[in-house]
Formats: structure tokens, C-alpha cells, sequence
């Protein structure tokens, strides 16, 4: 089984030893509920950042549960696992087989927020870099381009309720994000989940 990524005008298979998507991971009745429990309970932050030697704020809320911080160094508090969020890592350790040790909550308010280009973590051969990414809410284009040609680039719509498993050496060789949007947009949530403990790959997360 292979995935199929559009972009406007060509199309990518990309091999689901790197990716694989599940659309319907969560059920609706499920989705709006873990949606508007997150939105209404989470306590959000904006985060801040260093552009071009200026501080400035991430253009999105984000909230990081786990044991440890996602990286040293990171100002985020290390919030302890609610119990919606422990049954969530288990059914995504259930479908997946892979552990995870935290997640990253992501909330984008509207069209004007979005994540810029980025890897999750630099993939070191041999080391799996597995993030699970949970979506809720407004669908969002995920993008992706290669790191040595970034005319290669392709999207995928992140539905309510799907599952997008990046594994291998994707973060190794593609960046994603999500862009700004022109037409007016509802709340979107993302849920990325991560393993940060026990691992020697060099730690870059926005
Ligand atoms: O919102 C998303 O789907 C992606 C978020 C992301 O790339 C990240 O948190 O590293
Ligand atoms: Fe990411």
C-alpha cells in the first residue's frame, strides 16, 4: 500500500516506510469532543521565538504534556497527562505499536496562524525519528518539500479526526509546514506525538 500526495499539477507516491496517513482514525462524535475538551481546557501559550536576531511570538498557541521538556532549554512548562490525552497516547501506541512519551499540542486560532518549514528532528541513520501527529478541528494543507530540492513539494489535507504517522528518514531528508491560509478559517488542534527521552538525535523542535 502506497500513499498518494497531490500537489497542484503532479504527484508523488511517497513509500509508506516514510509516511502513512489514516483519515478516519478518530470518529466524528469523538473528534468534537476531544476538540472542544482541548480548546476549552488546555492552558495555551504563546511561545517566543528569534527571527532575524528579534524576538517575536509563534504564530500559533502550543502546549507540550509529558515527563521531561521536549528539549533543553525549551520555556514551555512540562504539563502532566491529562486523562483524555492518556487515552488518546494509548489508542495512537495501539494503531502505531510505537511508545510515546510526549505530546506536543499545537492550536491554530485561524488562517493567519501556521508552523514555517521545519523538520521535527534530524533523523540519524539507523535511529527512527517516529511522530505521530493527531488532527481536530479545521482541515489545514500539511506541506512537504524536499531539503535538497525544494521545488519538490506536496501537500496533504489533514482531516478532523486523522492520524499521520512520519517515520524513517523523512524528517531527514523533508521539511513540512503548515502555511498561512487567504480564505477565513475555524480552530484547528494537532497533537504530535514524540519520543524525547533516551535519544541521541541532535534536538531540533520548534
Ligand atoms: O500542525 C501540524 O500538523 C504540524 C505541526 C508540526 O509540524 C510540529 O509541531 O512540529
Ligand atoms: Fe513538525
Amino acid at each position: 500500500m502506497q500513499l498518494k500526495l497531490f500537489d497542484d499539477d503532479s504527484q508523488l507516491v511517497l513509500p509508506e516506510d516514510l509516511i502513512e496517513y489514516h483519515p478516519a482514525f478518530l470518529s466524528r462524535e469523538d473528534s468534537d469532543r476531544l476538540l472542544e475538551q482541548l480548546l476549552n481546557t488546555v492552558p495555551w501559550q504563546q511561545s517566543k521565538m528569534m527571527m532575524y536576531e528579534k524576538e517575536v511570538l509563534t504564530p500559533r498557541l502550543s502546549a507540550w504534556f509529558g515527563s521531561e521538556p521536549i528539549r533543553s532549554g525549551d520555556q514551555r512548562p512540562v504539563l502532566p497527562w491529562p486523562p483524555a490525552l492518556l487515552e488518546l497516547k494509548a489508542k495512537v501506541e495501539a494503531h502505531t505499536g510505537i511508545v510515546f512519551d510526549g505530546v506536543l499540542l499545537n492550536y491554530y486560532r485561524d488562517n493567519n496562524d501556521s508552523v514555517a518549514w521545519h523538520s521535527d528532528k534530524d533523523t540519524v541513520p539507523g535511529l527512527k525519528t517516529e511522530v505521530a501527529s493527531v488532527s481536530l478541528g479545521e482541515e489545514r494543507n500539511f506541506d512537504f518539500r524536499s531539503k535538497d530540492d525544494h521545488r519538490r513539494r506536496y501537500s496533504i489535507r489533514l482531516q478532523h479526526g486523522s492520524l499521520l504517522l512520519m517515520k524513517g528518514d523523512l524528517q531527514r531528508y523533508w521539511e513540512h509546514r503548515i502555511a498561512k491560509a487567504t480564505k477565513p478559517m475555524k480552530a484547528r488542534i494537532n497533537l504530535t506525538f514524540r519520543k524525547v527521552g533516551g535519544t541521541t538525535a541532535p534536538p531540533y523542535i520548534p
